[in-house]
């Protein structure tokens, strides 16, 4: 299982060192929101320059806003390795072949309430499904289990079509639904407030990386 802590929950006044505790992940997850996608705003490419520049580990970008065609070069880090747009955002094709131009990888996410069948005509394309166990726009909300039925869909697609992308869960996953994740086929956990809690966050996304 790869690990990708959501640096939204940590605490922007030690960045820096904040950005250690977690460097035994696989990926940062990063989580853009524009307070029109979603009723919240986090932050903008300059801060994610910041946190580009004082990581080694490879960045995994979450767009939540309603036009990411105009924020993709924003975003394009040479430590970027994915960038995730929703399906439910303006220009997706376009965003697509802007993101694939960039030679980064392409993620695409649905809402809560949003229909899985709509990603099938991109699963053969995408490298990364990500999967909303939570309404996007704030960490520390209860994980939705309606999420684990999406996650063995996708999962069980992917093998039946050979296909190359990774199964990413993101909201409120802590040890517990980490497992139900797991179980369905997640290969990537997005985790804020349980890691960003623990005194012993190595220790804490060791336990993610076991479950299986
Ligand atoms: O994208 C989001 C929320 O919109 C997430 O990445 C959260 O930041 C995850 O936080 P926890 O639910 O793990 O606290």
């Amino acid at each position: 299982m790869k690990i990708a802590p959501s640096i939204l929950t940590a605490d922007f006044t030690k960045l820096k060192k904040e950005l250690e505790t977690i460097e035994t992940a696989d990926y940062i997850h990063v989580d853009i929101m524009d307070g029109n996608f979603v009723p919240n705003i986090s932050f903008g490419p300059a801060i994610t320059k910041q946190i580009s520049q004082n990581t080694k580990n490879l960045l995994d970008i979450h767009l939540m806003v309603l036009d990411p065609l105009k924020w993709i070069d924003g975003f394009t880090f040479s430590n970027t390795e994915y960038i995730t747009v929703h399906y439910e955002s303006n220009n997706l094709d376009e965003t697509i072949k802007k993101i694939k131009q960039n030679k980064v990888k392409v993620g695409i996410s649905i809402k809560p309430e949003t229909d899985k069948e709509v990603l099938l005509p991109y699963l053969k394309d995408i490298d990364l499904v990500l999967v909303m166990s939570v309404e996007p726009g704030f960490g520390g909300q209860k994980f939705m289990a309606s999420s684990l039925d999406k996650m063995q869909y996708f999962s069980e697609l992917k093998k039946k079509n050979n296909y190359n992308y990774e199964i990413e869960v993101d909201g409120g996953v802590n040890l517990e639904t980490g497992l139900l994740c797991a179980k369905n086929g997640a290969t990537i956990l997005v985790a804020g407030s349980y890691l960003f809690n623990m005194e012993d966050r190595k220790k804490g996304i060791e336990g993610l990386a076991c479950l299986k």
